[in-house]
């Protein structure tokens, strides 16, 4: 048979001491929607299983999220142990509907990385483990640990989701309809887990939909449709409450309009200070990007389409060089100088698509799963750091390749140690600004459809502006400003630079080199060295930049403020 969850076969998980959570007077507003919260006043005491309830679109996700304090109330207050709502961490927990964990990974090695990152850095590799088979057995996944996530089942995706929050033991979980979905006897049995929790002090609170729910809860708050409470009080006092027969009738009432009359905000328990443990250990930052390093790695391993854009994309850039260019453009008796601009061009472009193409797809498809780790603790900083360092090995290995497979096909000239590692440079700080500028836009964007369509936007003006079709002295007033924005540009001058273009135009034996000399004016003039700082500049303001909208989008109506995320 399979298991389901139960926290009670199991025994009880470390006692904690739960949140209290109070609700005076709250009103919301929605941009689009108009007012969808009206004077709700209620109390949830620490260790206490509340359920909220209503009619579809009557307001329950907008109050769940009110109340966990990621939305400031129009009107009114919300008090988490008798106070404003303080910054997120490992004792807070939100669990919303759609999906929020990564799915290439095995459940079990996702739980571990989610430990890492929440758990205090001085807790043993033993102790991490053991504490996620604890959570996998009491939410009825041990038998699924070694499956991917994305092979589970759509209920046991939603309790891998609830896994993760449950790795620290939070004061108090908010849950957006953590039942849907699920069969009967899962949805008891995971209510029955979240029971459990509360009982051990954790304060729970949920949406809902299920009409069971309601009646194994400690409280119900009922949503009537404008947002205002039509009910608040003990499940057993529901049904009479409304003089209905059942929880339907209950719904058929509310929708019709009648309302329990509720104590007026000023009778409920006065919002005094209650006992607040100590805030937990917080993993550093050096522990958070080395993990998320190893995580980031272990995803792109996983994800056999990330494999084989890693690995295609150089491999089909090398052969259409090979079939592009004749071999022996650098030759210096006999050059081919326009062949040897070209060549430089597409070495700089090259490297430029492969770290925009990788950069594109990395932060925008797991921007929720950022969004929940920024809640219980992560920064930012060591988030798009990890994504640096895990994607600049492989694009070192990409632009390294590439170089050497040209020179042993004879499309680069026979040089020294000096002027390749002058070219390898310039290749990877080129990967490394594209890099960046891919996750910026990746930050930027609102789903992975739209990365794939700035790609073509991002990388038009790269070719047209760089210089090499159209040389810059060539160009308008307005195209020179535009092409010192393209890092292609600076990338394609380095290279040129580097190889040594100057020099082998001007005194190699093609009559085409000096004038092509008098069009392309001082590009190839300046030392390689001024392209990279350029570069390098570029790489670290786009991350700045992306450091910046990614913290914009985590707190984006939130309440909560957290300096130096
Ligand atoms: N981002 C948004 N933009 C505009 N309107 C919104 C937004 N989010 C919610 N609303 C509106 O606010 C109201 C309450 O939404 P909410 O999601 O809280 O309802 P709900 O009771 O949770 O519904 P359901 O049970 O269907 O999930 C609805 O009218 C909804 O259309």
């Amino acid at each position: 048979m399979r298991p389901s969850p139960s926290a009670a076969a199991h025994g009880p998980l470390t006692p904690v001491n739960g949140l209290r959570v109070q609700a005076r007077r709250v009103s919301q507003q929605v941009r689009g929607a108009g007012r969808v919260l009206r004077d709700v006043s209620f109390d949830v005491d620490p260790g206490r299983l509340t359920v909220i309830a209503g009619s579809s679109g009557a307001g329950k996700t907008i109050l769940l999220q009110t109340l966990a304090g990621l939305r400031a109330p129009a009107a009114g207050e919300v008090l988490h142990d008798g106070a404003q709502p303080g910054p997120p961490g490992p004792e807070f927990g939100y669990v919303p509907q759609e999906d929020i964990i990564h799915r290439e990974l095995p459940l079990r090695r996702t739980l571990v990385y989610a430990a890492g990152l929440r758990m205090p850095p001085s807790t043993a590799a033993e102790t991490v483990a053991a504490r996620v088979d604890r959570v996998l057995e009491i939410l009825g996944l041990s038998h699924r640990a070694a499956t991917p996530v994305r092979a589970l089942s759509g209920g046991e995706r939603k309790r891998a989701s609830i896994a993760v929050e449950l790795l620290t033991r939070p004061r108090v979980l908010f849950l957006d309809e953590p039942t849907s979905g699920l069969d009967p006897v899962t949805g008891a049995a995971l209510l029955r887990t979240l029971r459990a929790l509360a009982d051990d002090g954790t304060t729970v609170v949920l949406t809902t939909h299920v009409l069971a729910d309601l009646l194994r809860c400690d409280q119900v708050v009922f949503l009537a449709p404008g947002g205002e409470v039509a009910f608040a009080g003990e499940p057993d006092a529901l049904c009479g409450a409304f003089g209905a027969g059942s929880v339907e009738e209950v719904y058929e009432a509310v929708a019709e309009g009648v309302r329990v009359p509720q104590a007026a905000a000023a009778e409920l328990r006065p919002a005094g200070p209650s006992s607040t443990p100590p805030p937990r250990e917080r993993v550093g930052a050096v522990r958070q990007w080395a993990l998320l390093t190893r995580r980031s790695a272990a995803l792109l391993l996983h994800n056999r389409l990330s494999v084989a854009v890693l690995a295609g994309s150089p491999v089909m850039i090398v052969a259409m060089f090979a079939v592009l260019f004749r071999a022996g453009a650098f030759d210096r008796a006999a050059p081919d100088p326009g062949s040897t601009a070209m060549i430089m061009f597409w070495i700089a472009f090259g490297a430029f698509f492969f770290g925009l193409t990788y950069g594109l797809l990395q932060i925008c498809t797991e921007l929720p799963v950022l969004r929940r780790e920024w809640l219980a603790g992560l920064r930012i900083g060591p988030y798009v750091a990890s994504k640096l360092t895990t994607m600049l090995p492989v694009l070192a290995v990409a632009d390294a390749l590439l170089l050497v497979v040209l020179r042993a096909l004879d499309r680069l000239p026979s040089a020294g140690w000096g002027t390749y590692g002058s070219l390898f440079l310039s290749s990877v700080l080129a990967s490394a600004a594209a890099l960046a500028l891919g996750l910026l836009a990746s930050a930027a964007v609102s789903e992975p459809g739209q990365a794939t369509l700035m790609l073509p936007l991002l990388c038009f003006p790269q070719v047209l502006f760089s210089g090499a079709f159209v040389p810059v002295p060539r160009m308008t007033g307005a195209g020179q400003a535009i092409s010192w924005a393209m890092t292609n540009r600076w990338a394609f001058e380095a290279l040129g630079g580097g190889v040594g273009l100057e020099s082998l135009w001007r005194g190699g034996g093609s009559p085409l080199g000096p004038p092509l000399l008098d069009s392309y004016g001082n590009s190839f003039g300046h030392p390689a060295s001024r392209g990279w700082l350029i570069l390098a500049v570029f790489g670290l303001v786009f991350m700045a930049v992306t450091w910046v909208v990614l913290v914009r989008k985590c707190r984006e109506g939130a309440v909560r403020s957290r300096d130096g995320r």
